[in-house]
């Protein structure tokens, strides 16, 4: 497929805002991508980056006159930006120009307009990963459950539009669980409250304490364990107490989910930082894990010796995880249909410390990347989580240190609507370390204030929300501060303008 090819399908997806429309653009590309489709979704949603190629937008200030006319192929690009993310090492810098003003030299103007956003990681037009594969089912003529199904055990989506391209829903039906390798995370809605969670559901339900902690999904094979993070890294060298304690459990192969946290010696939980800060790196494991050792919580069961246990009532994998797991590694967690005992069991969990809780059905599957209405959490404080769009450099004592962030929401389309910015409840540390963070990110400067890509998501409390002509989402933030910095959490999954307009009650 000719690289111009895809720049114009990339075009026809961002100049609509329609999502049916976008969805056929997609599909025509993959159509006429066929065995390249892999590479045609990976870079039309955007998951191929600037990380690969360490080019950053110094880099791209001056590029070589372009060509006239369109002979690159998305296969020879594709193969050019992972020489370009392998080279390393001295002289690599010269190597890399080189290999740039070589690449951009054979691209059209069009051309070298898009692989500078997708270089940049700007290529926003809106295909989000659900997007894809929508695009995926009606490009294949396969059934769209058939293709989710697929993607939530392959992690990656270029596979899935491969196979439904090329061998339809038999193909599709053999992507299954496999131990070893991760599987998207359920994730949870939200209610404004217990009674409203409660009501959702109906019935008897599981309430679960919700540990402030970090997602882990744990994977037993014989006896090698391997930790994945909530976006599927694996950090299994990083939490050694994580595998000793899976390896300690019964039942034959496993795959587990939970969260890995922090406790002081009375239960109670440590700052969410050092939970984080346990996750960050792999140096010093030992001496760190003398300082903030963690504990393992298992709160859900995907799998036992053999038995994939996805499509099974969440009762009966609680059952499960009751017989291969000890008490003391699930999570506290209460079944009842009465509301009073509920209520209980949420002030009980408060009072130690924890988050809140999350109310969940019985009878549900587990819905492997979805944010399903299975699981419903409460918490007392509302927070967003959202992406800095931008910075601007301090002034006084935070002169020379990037300081006051603006804030966006997810507009469900693929980019962000600023809500606000604010520059409240940064730490000297938290202030060093996104100055670092952002200067990494940078896409261009305004004066003194810097664009970035937008991928860090914050989250953030605030007192409210309010009507404001001044963004463009029509509403702001009032009194918005940091929390802090979600290091495990991809900027597709951050709060939409669409939730805020809710709890604003627009
Ligand atoms: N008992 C529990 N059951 C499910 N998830 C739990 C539980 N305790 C803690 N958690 C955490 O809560 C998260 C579920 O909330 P959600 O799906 O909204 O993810 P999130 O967006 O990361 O949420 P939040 O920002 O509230 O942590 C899980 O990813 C997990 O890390």
């Amino acid at each position: 497929m000719l690289l111009a090819d895809l720049v114009a399908a990339s075009q026809a997806v961002a100049a609509t805002r329609s999502r049916l429309a976008k969805r056929h653009a997609l599909a025509d590309a993959l159509r006429q991508a066929g065995p390249e489709a892999a590479l045609v979704a990976g870079y039309l949603s955007g998951t191929v980056r600037q990380r690969r190629t360490g080019l950053g937008w110094h880099s791209l200030e001056t590029l070589p006159a372009p060509a006239d006319a369109p002979t690159l192929t998305v296969a020879e690009v594709d193969a050019a930006l992972e020489s370009l993310a392998a080279l390393s090492g001295s002289g690599s810098q010269a190597r890399r120009t080189a290999a740039v003003a070589d690449l951009f030299g054979r691209a059209t103007p069009a051309e070298q307009r898009f692989l500078r956003l997708l270089v940049l990681g700007e290529l926003r037009q809106g295909a989000l990963d659900s997007l894809m594969l929508d695009a995926v089912a009606e490009a294949a003529s396969v059934p769209l459950a058939a293709v989710r199904r697929a993607a939530m055990f392959s992690g990656e989506t270029g596979p899935v539009a491969v196979a439904a391209l090329t061998g339809a829903e038999a193909a599709l039906a053999a992507f299954t669980l496999a131990v070893g390798t991760p599987v998207r995370p359920m994730l949870a809605s939200a209610a404004p409250d217990l009674a409203g969670a409660l009501e959702r559901l109906g019935g008897e339900v599981a309430v679960d304490a919700k540990l402030d902690g970090i997602r882990i999904q744990v994977h037993r094979r014989g006896r090698e364990v391997v930790v994945f993070t909530r976006s599927l890294d694996d950090i299994t060298a990083r939490l050694p107490e994580v595998v000793e304690a899976t390896r300690g459990l019964g039942g034959g192969d496993l795959v587990l989910d939970g969260e890995a946290i922090a406790l002081l010696a009375d239960g109670r939980p440590r700052p969410f930082q050092e939970t984080a800060a346990r996750t960050m790196s792999s140096a010093d494991v030992t001496a760190l894990r003398e300082q903030v050792p963690v504990t393992t919580v298992f709160f859900d069961v995907l799998h036992v010796a053999g038995q994939d246990l996805l499509d099974t009532p969440a009762g009966t994998r609680f059952a499960a995880l009751g017989e291969v797991a000890p008490g003391d590694l699930v999570v506290p967690r209460l079944l009842t249909e009465d509301p009073g005992a509920a209520a209980d069991f949420y002030a009980r969990t408060l009072a130690g410390g924890h988050e809140g809780v999350v109310v969940k059905s019985l009878d549900a599957p587990y819905e492997a990347g979805r944010r399903g209405a299975a699981w419903v959490k409460v918490k007392p404080r509302h927070t967003l989580d959202l992406v800095v769009l931008a910075v601007e450099w301090g002034s006084g004592r935070r002169s020379g240190t990037l300081s006051n962030i603006h804030l966006g929401a997810a507009d469900g389309a693929g980019g962000f609507v600023m809500l606000g910015k604010t520059f409240k409840g940064m730490t000297d540390e938290m202030l060093a370390w996104q100055t670092e963070r952002f200067l990494a990110l940078e896409t261009h400067r305004e004066g003194h204030v810097v664009h970035v890509r937008p991928e860090q998501v914050v989250e953030i409390a605030f007192d409210g929300v309010q009507r404001s002509p001044r963004y463009p989402g029509g509403v702001a933030l009032r009194f918005a501060r940091v929390l802090r910095y979600r290091e495990d959490k991809p900027a597709a999954e951050a709060d939409t303008l669409e939730a805020v307009r809710v709890l604003a009650g627009l």
